[in-house]
């Protein structure tokens, strides 16, 4: 079976991560750009200053995408390329870049679908409070807008937000990403809900102002499996999927948040101010979003936590190893013998994949889903200057297929966006973690140079997964 015919194979990259020129032509300043230079906040002390140039290369990057036939390309905006200051005056250079990439984009007869929010806030507003201050949800709301207005006659397709879970908990329980603080439990809750009130406004605005395309949000998705059936583990794993699945789809799919969070929340005093107006928003705009995104990239193996350890901060753990307690000690993650692990210790699941689509469709029905992330981070192995990255290739074959028998099975999978389309900035592991098809060599000048899943990927396009 072929892939249907309006599937979309994409890849994906985001805008800290690729672009580089953090200082030019008007860009105002992300929380990154300052974070990133706090000494031992990344690996090796690595930044977005440079990233992969993308900025400037990007004609070159986008006809390499052409060239291997990709359909779709997701890419994020930096808001403070945009607004400098986070609101007030526009950068109208930042907006010209962004109609060129655009422009580049369908010149190949690429579909670009945009990210708003790819964690690059403008370092102003981080100054304000961050999402912890509510007049950053209006800020954002000017800010879609502004994006809406500028390139809504050309992009069909927006994400407003990438993986709220991340740049919460990593900005408030590890410290991880800025604002960088640790075990701030109410504020991570507090961030997460101002999050999803600024998604659901930006989405009623999107559909109130009659612009054509679709608009969702993209969540990770990391379903959490008991690691055997003790009720005990059977029980972290309904503890586990609410509050790491639950608390962010329900708002956005159900309009409302899960029952059994909000009354652990409320028992905890952790509850955040949640207005009935932003209460309402959010139900009454849940039935406007027309896809759900995921990130997957591996699941959640869990049992009950028997130790007082609570999770802990910084980065080393917070590059999603297995063996971190949950923030409330309730459950932990194990690595398990009997499962395939990347060298960052991810499980390799395809199977999981296909198993937490069931769960989704369960909970959800039939919502319309993009795979807006799914790829092997990796250290590839280079053979006589030939970039043999096999392990990618078999990784993204197997969730493919995975993907391939969810459409089978009666799912809704519209795309699938590789992350990543090139080798970009990982933000807790500098260059040494590579994603992309398209490598980049930091010993020569930031050359782009084909990978062998590059060509992979070119066939899978051009059969449209048929031999899966
Ligand atoms: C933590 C990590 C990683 O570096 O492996 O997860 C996978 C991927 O998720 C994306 O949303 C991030 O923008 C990108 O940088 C990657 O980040």
């Amino acid at each position: 079976m072929k892939m249907p015919k309006d599937f979309l194979f994409g890849a994906a990259s985001a805008s800290y991560q690729v672009e580089g020129a953090w200082n030019e032509d008007g860009k105002g300043l992300s929380n990154w750009d300052v974070f990133s230079k706090i000494p031992g906040k990344t690996f090796e002390n690595t930044n977005g200053d440079v990233a992969v140039d993308h900025y400037h290369r990007y004609k070159e990057d986008i006809a390499l995408m052409a060239e291997m036939g990709l359909e779709s390309y997701r890419f994020s905006i930096s808001w403070p390329r945009v607004f400098p200051n986070g609101t007030g005056e526009v950068n109208e250079k930042g907006l010209e870049f962004y109609n060129n990439l655009i422009d580049e984009c369908l010149k190949h007869d690429i579909v670009p679908f945009v990210t708003l929010y790819h964690w690059d806030l403008p370092q102003a507003l981080e100054e304000k409070g961050g999402w912890k201050n509510k007049e950053t949800v209006d800020a954002f709301v000017r800010f879609a807008d502004t994006c809406f207005q500028s390139f809504g006659d050309r992009v069909n397709h927006w994400i407003t937000f990438n993986e709220a879970v991340i740049f919460c908990s990593l900005g408030y329980l590890t410290g991880a990403h800025p604002p960088g603080i640790e075990g701030d439990v109410k504020g991570y809750f507090q961030t997460t809900h101002n999050v999803f009130v600024a998604h659901a406004r930006a989405v009623e605005l999107f559909k109130q102002n009659g612009h054509t395309g679709e608009i969702g949000i993209t969540h990770v998705f990391n379903p959490a499996f008991s690691i055997d059936d003790a009720e005990e583990n059977k029980f972290a794993e309904m503890h586990a999927n609410a509050y790491a699945t639950h608390w962010f789809y329900d708002p956005i799919l159900k309009g409302e948040y899960p029952e059994y969070v909000v009354n652990g929340l409320n028992e905890q005093g952790l509850l955040p101010e949640m207005t009935e107006e932003e209460l309402d928003v959010l139900k009454r705009t849940a039935p406007m979003n027309d896809f759900i995104g995921l990130n997957y990239y591996s699941p959640q193996r869990v049992m009950k936590n028997d130790s007082a350890l609570v999770m802990a901060g910084g980065r080393e753990n917070s590059t999603g190893r297995p063996g971190n307690p949950s923030f409330d000690g309730v459950y932990k993650t194990v690595k398990m013998d009997d499962k395939v692990y990347t060298k960052w210790d991810w499980e390799i699941s395809p199977e999981a994949f296909l198993d937490g689509m069931h769960m989704l469709k369960d909970r959800y029905g039939d919502v319309k889903i993009y795979i807006t992330e799914n790829g092997l981070g990796d250290v590839d192995p280079i053979v006589d200057g030939e970039i043999m990255d096999t392990p990618r290739i078999e990784y993204i074959e197997g969730h493919l297929r995975a993907v391939k028998h969810a459409v089978q099975q009666g799912i809704n999978v519209a795309g699938y966006y590789a992350w990543s389309a090139i080798d970009l900035l990982s933000w807790l592991n500098g260059y040494k973690k590579q994603y992309g098809f398209i490598y980049v060599d930091h010993n020569n000048g930031l050359a782009r140079k084909k990978k062998q899943s590059f060509h992979w990927y070119k066939e899978i396009i051009a059969t449209r997964a048929e031999d899966l």
